[in-house]
């Protein structure tokens, strides 16, 4: 490490891209020579990349960092092997996976810096802007600075010194968590916890239970922030989701028929390419919009119903996990996961990996939708200000928080399709969460 920074502080940087708009290949490649040759008479340094990542760093964090950086690009050029050697050691030091800091060391990374009390993940669609809601009438609990939702966890990475900052699963690696905890602070309203340093604060993001990556990244950067979630009746949950693209007038419903059905259908198909659901269920959505023989498709479904099922042993499901969800990213359409979002097994199984049972038990807390909803004008939330370390009070009565305005009712025969796929994650749900979540 003092190698390299002082070795660093001793050169001369100069920064140039290579990317200007349309430049064809054979030139970029002279300009990089002339370059080179230019900077071998003169003893610089050059970073041949996009300079923005470095001039940020340069300029706010960690000019060691930005150096290290500088000189790894520089290496495409040929100039700096000695400063190579040295990057790779260090690159092959933060390759180790990140064991979140003992209770001093995490004292000492986050002195003066804001760290959620709780940080709410979803799901999706389940009543999560009520939950915001009641939490932001306290006076002693602040959100996030988005008035929304906050994505700083299913951020796109950028690229760090071993041209990525986290590991395949998502780990934050160690070089980079104090960085990620100073950006991750700034989403906060610095002013307000000035005037008022006991201030609890959160922030909701409902696709952070979604995304398998999302929970390496949290515990690698904020091991200590309680997590928040908020489950619905997955079949509700789909039809909520319906709406709301519906609402939206989303893209992904052009590349179906537009129907209820024909949206659960892709999806449906997405969950058996990727293996989570078997090759040969099937489901009949396909069929909805097509006049068949009604009793026959009731027969093939009942059929499935007795014999459909998950082997949970199988080590290769967090796999298939993680290739449906990257999908999005192969721009497969799947309508939005409309399916898959509701199979909360399936998601958690990811975060019961990464979060040990002691971790769960004092940092996690999980709460039913139809809870949330007042009943004759009043609503317990003293659960939640207490998961907040605040004092419990009486929020103000707002039956409907968000609610999506496409009217629509669902067919019973497609109710029952998504209740028979559902069945053995929610029987899953249940052995992971405890009997209470039985009819979820
Ligand atoms: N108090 C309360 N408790 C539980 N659920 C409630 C509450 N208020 C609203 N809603 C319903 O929640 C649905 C919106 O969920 P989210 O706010 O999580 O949506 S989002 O993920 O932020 O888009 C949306 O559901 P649908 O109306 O069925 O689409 C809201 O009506």
């Amino acid at each position: 490490m003092m190698e390299k920074k002082n070795a660093g502080h001793d050169s001369k940087i100069l920064i140039f891209s290579i990317r200007p708009p349309k430049l064809c290949r054979p030139t970029a490649v002279s300009v990089v020579v002339m370059v080179s040759m230019f900077a071998f008479i003169s003893n610089q340094h050059i970073l041949t990349t996009s300079p923005r990542p470095i001039i940020f760093q340069l300029a706010s964090m960690n000019k060691d960092k930005a150096y290290a950086n500088v000189t790894t690009r520089t290496s495409t050029t040929g100039l700096a092997a000695p400063l190579l050697d040295k990057r790779v050691e260090e690159e092959e030091k933060y390759e180790k996976k990140w064991e979140h800091a003992d209770d001093e060391e995490y004292a000492t990374i986050t002195k003066g810096k804001i760290i959620p009390t709780a940080i709410v993940i979803g799901t999706q669609k389940g009543g999560t802007t009520a939950v915001s809601h009641y939490l932001n009438q306290h006076p002693s609990v602040m959100r996030g600075l988005h008035p929304m939702e906050e994505h700083f966890f299913d951020f796109k990475v950028p690229k760090g010194p071993n041209n990525h900052a986290s590991m395949p699963n998502g780990t934050v690696e160690e070089y980079y968590r104090e960085e990620y905890l100073y950006r991750y602070h700034n989403r906060f309203n610095l002013t307000k916890i000035k005037e008022n340093p006991n201030l609890k604060t959160y922030e909701k993001t409902p696709i952070y239970i979604f995304n398998p990556k999302v929970p390496y990244r949290m515990k690698s950067i904020v091991p200590k922030s309680k997590i928040i979630t908020v489950l619905r009746d997955p079949v509700e949950r789909s039809l909520s989701h319906y709406k709301m693209m519906r609402d939206r007038n989303d893209a992904t419903l052009k590349f179906v028929e537009g129907s209820f059905e024909s949206c659960l259908d892709a999806d449906f198909q997405g969950l058996k390419k990727y293996g989570i659901i078997p090759k040969d269920f099937d489901c009949g959505f396909q069929y909805e919009e097509q006049a068949v023989n009604q009793t026959a498709l009731d027969s093939v479904i009942d059929d499935k119903q007795k014999v459909w099922d998950i082997d949970w042993t199988d080590s290769c499901m967090d796999e298939k996990w993680l290739k449906y969800f990257s999908r999005r990213r192969r721009k497969e359409k799947y309508c939005d996961s409309i399916i898959g979002r509701g199979l909360y097994a399936m998601q958690l199984r990811v975060w019961w990996k990464v979060y040990s049972k002691a971790e769960r038990d004092e940092l996690m807390m999980f709460l039913k939708s139809e809870d949330m909803r007042p009943v004759n004008g009043t609503i317990d939330m003293s659960n939640l200000f207490e998961m907040m370390e605040v004092e419990n009070m009486e929020v103000k009565e707002k039956k409907v928080v968000h609610k999506t305005n496409f009217k629509m009712i669902m067919k019973d025969q497609t109710r029952d399709r998504l209740r028979c796929i559902y069945r053995p994650f929610n029987a899953e749900l249940e052995r992971m969460l405890g009997d209470e979540w039985k009819d979820a």
